[in-house]
């Protein structure tokens, strides 16, 4: 039997480093599991305090999933979710890896949008950094306040929260609900992960209004002002964390900072870029089903911003590998934003990111109907990323249907309120033949007798595996090679059963897998651009490089069993029943912990 040492902190308690001494002991949150038989307990000092019974996963599980049913709401559930990953951290990744169909919804897209909007009410605990705009000169010193060393940072100023508007602070949620991905669909450790809000001020009065709002209560900071800060807070993560990747999410206008920091910091926009990378892949898909050679397509955009422009320079991207010149490839859009078809001569000055898609060929007419636009233009493919629900109206889609046998039409925008119409309105109106994913996921329909199941064209299916592959090879950079790379490796990570269904996107049930393969392609590209600094994964094959990166990944089963493993090998008869060796235990399986770390 393990002897206990109380003269002994073990291993997983974390002393705090102040220089006033240890002011608080936090433990590592699965400490207290119920799963850890006798030995274990005592081995972490928990026995007596878990409950007696010895439980299996299956027992846990069901206990969590009885509970999740009797919550009658989503956000009851999202609020139940992060109070188990809070105290039982094993378990709540076990539990959504093992029913991240069900319980995505909930922790992500569209719930984490009710979340943000009602942060300041639903706050019990923090999450993760909070960094003011009165923090800078300091930013710095305030990382150090983080208690665990950092793989991957997701940073929001909360000023465009999914299509909710300037959530300031309350935006928390969308780098909590990221980072949970991050960890479920690409095995980075929960600990390495670090989801950052910058307090820059919100231009929400209602919310500077809001008694219980949780950030400072002054307008948003001018663009330089924030420029400033992000100049300093790149600087001092990278400082801090060298190898960190920084994934930015849910800027009000991203394009300039993406342009200032992408060839200095391994850093990388979801919003452009990995929205660019997962509609890629859908649509080479998409295109392939249609029966219309890409060089014939034609595509309508309701919405001129960060998600809508980096979906078409990806497309771009795709059409001049298909064979066409940049001009031809850049004329196949045409882009609709709250002023109506944009236009060289439409009479206002365009935003920067907008001008590479204006029209000149308008011959001085100005389109403010999307319905008009598109008796004008006939497209093949009506995208949505304009933040307005129900904007496909039945009048739309039918149009898009009696213009082509398959319509590709993919209304993106977040969360399924602002989704521009439902997959159950698409399939009516287009008979079942609409080629279709969207940004929210929506629930299977029934037609003619079949089942038809939706795309879900959610960057979630690539940012996983960019960020893993960035982090493996530590990339110095994250460049346009590896986005794309991203996108088509998802477009073959379809298995013959999808493709023969006519789906778009992979099973979510699948997607660690799918991931495994992302992330082999975004290495892939980062060697070949040199970028990598991890040089001995070159000499992989494929197979064994998709073996390296499932090794590297987080298992939360492994994790917990682990710590049982070398428990059973510390107290076996030839390590003489363990009563002194045990001690040692805590180094050696700190140690094998830190091995498996990435
Ligand atoms: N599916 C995904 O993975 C994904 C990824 C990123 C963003 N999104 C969603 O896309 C939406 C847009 O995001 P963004 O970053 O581009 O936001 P944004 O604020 O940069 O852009 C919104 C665009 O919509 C236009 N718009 C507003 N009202 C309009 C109207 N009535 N008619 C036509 N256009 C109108 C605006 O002019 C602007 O061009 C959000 O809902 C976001 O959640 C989805
Ligand atoms: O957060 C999402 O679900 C996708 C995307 O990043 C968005 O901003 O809508
Ligand atoms: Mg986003």
């Amino acid at each position: 039997m393990v002897s206990l040492d109380a003269s002994q902190p073990h291993a997983n308690v974390k002393q705090s480093r102040h220089p006033l001494g240890p002011r608080h002991i936090t433990t590592t949150n699965g400490d207290f599991d119920s799963s850890y038989p006798a030995e274990v307990r005592q081995y972490l000092r928990t026995y007596g305090l878990t409950p007696p019974a010895l439980e299996s996963y299956e027992t846990q599980a069901q206990r969590c999933l009885a509970l999740l049913e009797l919550k009658k709401t989503p956000i009851e559930k999202y609020q139940y979710l992060t109070h188990l990953r809070a105290a039982n951290v094993h378990l709540f990744y076990r539990l959504l890896n093992d029913n991240i169909r069900d319980l995505t919804p909930i922790i992500y897209t569209p719930t984490v949008g009710e979340a943000c909007l009602r942060w300041s009410e639903i706050f019990t605990q923090p999450e993760g950094m909070y960094l003011s705009f009165s923090d800078r000169g300091n930013l710095r010193r305030i990382l150090d306040n983080w208690p665990h060393e950092v793989d991957i940072t997701v940073i929001t100023d909360g000023s465009r929260i999914l299509g909710l508007g300037d959530l300031g602070v309350n935006g928390m949620g969308i780098p909590v609900g990221k980072l949970a991905l991050y960890t479920a669909c690409a095995g980075i450790r929960p600990d390495a992960t670090l989801p950052i809000t910058l307090d820059l001020g919100t231009s929400n009065e209602a919310l500077r209004n809001d008694p219980l709002y949780l950030g400072s209560r002054r307008g948003k900071v001018t663009a330089d002002e924030e420029r400033e800060f992000l100049d300093e807070l790149m600087a001092a993560l990278t400082e801090k964390w060298p190898s960190i990747v920084i994934q930015f999410e849910d800027f009000k206008n991203p394009f300039p900072s993406l342009e200032r920091y992408r060839d200095t910091y391994t850093m990388f926009n979801d919003d452009i870029q990995g929205t660019g990378a997962v509609i890629l892949g859908g649509f080479i898909t998409a295109v392939k089903a249609s029966g219309v050679p890409a060089k014939d397509h034609r595509a309508v955009f309701l919405g001129a911003g960060s998600a809508g422009v980096g979906v078409a320079k990806q497309l771009v991207e795709y059409f001049i590998k298909e064979g066409l010149t940049e001009d031809e490839a850049r004329r196949k859009f045409w882009f609709v934003d709250s002023r109506g078809l944009v236009t060289n001569d439409r009479g206002d000055k365009l935003q920067d990111h907008k001008v590479y898609f204006s029209r000149d060929d308008n011959e001085g007419q100005q389109f403010q109907s999307l319905s008009r636009l598109i008796d004008h233009v006939k497209p093949t493919i009506l995208m949505g990323l304009s933040t307005i629900g129900g904007a496909f109206t039945p009048e739309i889609i039918q149009k898009m249907a009696e213009l082509n046998k398959h319509p590709i039409i993919f209304p993106l925008s977040n969360p399924s309120s602002k989704s521009e119409c439902t997959f159950e309105t698409a399939v009516e109106h287009t008979n079942g033949t609409v080629l279709f994913a969207s940004g929210s996921p929506f629930p299977t329909v029934e037609h003619a007798g079949k089942t038809l199941t939706p795309g879900q064209g959610n960057n979630m299916y690539v940012f996983p595996g960019i960020g893993l592959g960035a982090i493996l090879s530590k990339a110095v950079n994250v460049t346009q090679d590896m986005i794309y790379a991203s996108g088509e490796a998802l477009s073959d990570a379809l298995n013959e059963q999808e493709r023969a269904d006519g789906w778009l996107y992979p099973d979510i049930r699948r997607i660690r897998e799918v991931s495994v393969v992302v992330t082999r392609n975004v290495i892939r590209s980062a060697q070949g651009a040199e970028v990598d600094r991890e040089l001995s994964l070159r000499q992989l094959s494929d197979e064994d490089l998709d073996e390296f990166i499932r090794q590297r990944m987080y298992d939360p089963f492994n994790e917990k069993s682990a710590i049982e493993t070398e428990l059973k090998r510390l107290t076996s008869p030839a390590n003489g029943n363990g009563t002194d060796v045990v001690k040692g235990a805590v180094a050696t399986v700190t140690a094998a912990t830190a091995a498996a770390h990435l």
